[in-house]
């Protein structure tokens, strides 16, 4: 079932072009990749999935299952690592878009939410505060409140920008495990080229336009794709 479909999508910011004739789809279940460098655009490509900025050209289509919303666990920033709310708050808001004119959470999202801390491994902390959490820990809540939001596709941006290596390595293994057993469809923008090419299945990458969208393998035989995957080996290396 196709749940995103773009066609020469275009964004720009007073006039100046950021994002220009994208075209790629997302299915239930697959697993993409957004890869380039600084600066190429892949940040306005999310917003614009989004629907957080609107296009200066192109079409957008959202599969009816996505009208439910969108997970999204958006980029670190340092003023969130000090949010002072409880775990089990942050978790909550994942359930807002659902909620309408509702003004106070009910059942059913408590338990949605602490379901999903579950799932992450940290219900135990959820009377915790949000800010005395490890960076990795905060993720865990974040891709919680992510899961609260959706049923079928999450979008990432530099998730594991700010994590050590070992908790990088857990996020991974916990993105690949709801994609396996939820069947969840995961989007994510990487400069991590390593991971990026062993964990997703497809690749988009992004120059401003659309260098390469197709699977792992034949982005691997482009000389775009043996560029930018050395740099992975490189870095992996170090
Ligand atoms: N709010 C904004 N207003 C104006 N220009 C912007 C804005 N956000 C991004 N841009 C510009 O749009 C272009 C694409 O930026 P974007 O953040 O999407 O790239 P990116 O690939 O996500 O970069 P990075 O890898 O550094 O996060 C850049 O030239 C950037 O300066």
């Amino acid at each position: 079932m196709q749940l995103l479909h773009c066609e020469n999508l275009s964004f720009s910011y007073d006039g100046k072009v950021a994002v220009k004739d994208v075209t790629f789809s997302i299915s239930s279940g697959e697993y993409i990749c957004i890869v380039g460098e600084n600066g190429s655009g892949k940040s306005t490509l999310v917003k614009g999935l989004l629907q957080l900025h609107p296009p200066s050209g192109g079409t957008l289509r959202l599969g009816d299952c996505l009208k439910g919303g969108i997970g999204y666990l958006p980029q670190q920033k340092t003023s969130w690592k000090h949010f002072p709310a409880s775990v089990l708050e942050v978790t909550l808001s994942g359930c807002l878009n659902r909620m309408k004119l509702r003004p106070f959470y009910g059942k059913k999202e408590k338990q949605q939410a602490m379901e999903n801390l579950e799932r992450m491994g940290i219900a135990h902390l959820h009377r915790h505060c949000f800010r005395e959490l490890s960076g990795g820990q905060q993720q865990r809540v974040l891709l919680a409140r992510a899961l609260c939001a959706a049923k079928h596709l999450l979008i990432l941006d530099e998730p594991i920008a700010s994590l050590d290596p070992i908790a990088a390595k857990e996020f991974y293994e916990q993105i690949q495990r709801l994609h396996t057993e939820l069947h969840m469809a995961v989007l994510m923008v990487s400069h991590d080229m390593k991971n990026a090419l062993s964990y997703g299945e497809k690749i988009l990458h992004l120059d401003t336009k659309q260098l390469f969208f197709g699977t792992t393998d034949a982005y691997l035989a482009t000389g775009t794709g043996q560029r930018f995957g050395e740099r992975g080996q490189q870095i992996s290396c170090t």
